[in-house]
């Protein structure tokens, strides 16, 4: 039997007070030793700590009982692993780190001689399946980044893999942010068995001394009269498409101005009957939804990617008819612009420029700017760097595309580094920038576009005011963007509310506490013990860069968002060593044992 509590271990449950004693983490660390919780507090709050003190007791309470954490990608795993750690005296010497790095063939043995697992989701995932990994050794779960439990994402295969074998296991979730719809939250809850949430919003009353201040400002862009001459001649030309759909009763009606590519494309499924016997009306659909999704990159990103799409549009079109001429008017008039002509390119150097002259005594403020977009992110480096005392970088995924090639891990971890000793003040990134990894201080965060997505909109803002107070510019072009970051905020506020109110979502109440009830845990407060770090320990890094097992996908293309990761290379701060303590050191006081099933 794997799940043998130490009775008089589980008397007591360890907090250590290396860090200070926050009330919202204690009561939550108590909760999570009982039922399966989703953790939702805002960035920043010590949410690792949680799961530190959480993995210590039951590593304590369960001799030979084994703990997962499991974070989206590899350089989160490493990044946790150290901060973990580095937090309540955790013993090195049985930890692992276990990723598509680390050769399959010592995944089995590692797994049988170790007690505390740092997992990649589809390593975990492949493990159980192939048997190197037992469920029925785990006594706890970590799950980080939790709200990605969504969907056929390897967290939700893992969970249901264990529990059809062993239900008796702690599942500790956590997210800055839940989901971005009550269904979406609902999803998590059902796919992690979660019968408990721990909510905070930034205005909670236990939290709010811990959090600094995030001033937010959406900026609405005004076009400048040539921007408006050139998006005009444009519309005029998207308006043929236009009455051409809404004449054959495609669309009931149809703005060029705000029409959505994915709108046009919907006329496929809805229209069916009007297709069939009009066939030719595919390529006025198809046109459409490029041309309107060449009006969005000319709102929302640039004059260059507008020119880009235009050009791919002209050379798809075999007609030299009038709409041909007119689209050429159309590059024509945007080859004449400079590309840093767009109202938000010069607001957004305006806004850095700024900042940075106001900070001059400070020459360690930082600046992040975020853009979903990769040719948008080379363009705005380029911009910021014609300008004085301004040093950015792109900070971009793994992943190559048609427009050029990505970052390798070294050279995303060399850029941390950099940014973090100021060779760079500036750094311009794609989605990997906004879950979770630790990039240092930020002061202000320039948001290139506002996104719909609350949880990636909430994930960039806590990228800021993690240590200090922090600004967000969020830049809007006047127009359908504007509505965008108060509809996100709105959506986010309104999610948060109704689970707070216990609202729309069902929790489980079929969790079985793992303590028997008859024991009741009280709290000991200690200050730990902190093991010195040693690489050596760390088993995968004595196996490191070996095979990835056949058929397994690799962690940056599972986690998505960009296909990319990073490597900090280094973990939360630590306390200075004092003495190494083995995993002995917390069982030494056993004297009897009873299994629980
Ligand atoms: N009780 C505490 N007292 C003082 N500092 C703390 C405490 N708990 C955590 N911290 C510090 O707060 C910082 C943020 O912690 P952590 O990275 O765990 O936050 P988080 O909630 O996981 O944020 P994110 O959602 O961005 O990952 C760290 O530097 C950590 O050492």
């Amino acid at each position: 039997m794997k799940l043998e509590l130490d009775v008089q271990a589980a008397e007591t449950f360890l907090y250590p007070t290396n860090m200070a004693k926050r009330d919202y983490q204690f009561n939550i660390v108590q909760r999570a030793l009982f039922d399966n919780v989703l953790v939702a507090l805002p960035t920043g709050l010590g949410k690792t700590f949680i799961a530190a003190v959480v993995i210590l007791n039951f590593f304590r309470w369960y001799p030979k009982g084994k703990i997962v954490f499991v974070a989206p990608t590899k350089p989160l795993v490493a990044q946790q692993q150290m901060a973990c750690h580095g937090i309540c005296g955790l013993p090195w010497d049985v930890a692992c780190e276990m990723t598509g790095n680390t050769a399959k063939s010592r995944r089995g043995d590692e797994w049988e001689e170790k007690r505390i697992f740092y997992m990649t989701p589809q390593t975990l995932d492949n493990d159980l399946a192939t048997g190197d990994v037992d469920p029925k050794d785990i006594v706890c779960l970590v799950v980080d980044e939790a709200h990605r439990a969504t969907g056929n994402y390897a967290y939700c295969n893992i969970v249901s893999q264990m529990q059809a074998v062993n239900p008796y296991f702690r599942i500790l979730a956590l997210t800055a942010t839940p989901g971005s719809t009550s269904e979406r939250v609902q999803e998590v809850i059902d796919n992690l068995h979660i019968s408990l949430i721990e909510l905070r919003t930034e205005e909670a009353l236990d939290i709010r001394q811990y959090i600094h201040k995030k001033r937010e400002e959406p900026i609405v862009v005004s076009m400048t009269d040539d921007f408006r001459h050139l998006r005009d001649l444009y519309l005029d030309v998207m308006d043929e498409n236009c009455n051409t759909l809404v004449t054959h009763v495609l669309l009931p009606r149809c703005d060029a101005a705000t029409l959505h590519p994915f709108r046009v494309r919907s006329i496929y499924a809805e229209r069916k009957s009007i297709l069939a016997q009009k066939r030719w009306l595919g390529s006025t659909i198809n046109e459409t939804a490029k041309m309107a999704d060449a009006r969005h990159h000319l709102d929302t990103f640039s004059i260059k990617m507008f020119r880009a799409r235009i050009q791919e549009l002209l050379d798809s079109m075999k007609k030299q008819d009038s709409k041909k001429m007119k689209l050429a008017q159309v590059i024509n008039l945007a080859a004449s612009m400079p590309d840093e002509a767009h109202p938000k390119m010069i607001k957004c150097v305006d806004v850095i420029l700024d900042h940075f002259s106001r900070e001059t005594q400070d020459s360690s403020t930082r600046v992040m700017v975020f853009c979903s977009l990769r040719e948008a992110v080379h363009e705005i480096v380029d911009l910021l760097n014609q300008q004085e005392g301004v040093k950015a970088t792109p900070f971009i995924g793994q992943a190559s595309d048609k427009r050029g090639r990505g970052l390798t891990q070294k050279e995303q971890q060399e850029i941390i580094q950099k940014f973090k000793q100021g060779t760079y003040n500036v750094i311009v990134a794609t989605s990997i920038g906004e879950e979770g990894l630790d990039i240092g201080e930020v002061d202000l965060i320039v948001c290139y576009e506002a996104v719909k997505d609350s949880v990636r909109m909430l994930q960039r803002v806590g990228r800021t005011g993690r240590k200090r107070e922090g600004r967000i510019v969020v830049l809007m072009t006047e127009g359908p963007e504007s509505s965008v970051w108060q509809k996100s905020k709105d959506t986010y506020k309104g999610v948060q509310q109704t689970i707070t109110a216990g609202h729309s979502v069902t929790l489980f109440d079929d969790v079985p506490r793992l303590v028997p009830q008859s024991i009741k845990p009280t709290a000991h407060f200690e200050e730990l013990d902190q093991p010195e770090f040693e690489p050596a320990m760390i088993s995968s890094k004595k196996a490191a860069g070996k095979s990835q097992s056949h058929g397994e996908r690799s962690e940056e293309e599972e986690a998505g968002r960009g296909g990319g990761s990073v490597s900090t290379g280094c973990g939360a701060e630590r306390r200075p060593a004092t003495h190494r303590i083995e995993a002995h050191h917390y069982l030494q006081h056993r004297q009897s044992r009873r299994d629980y099933k």
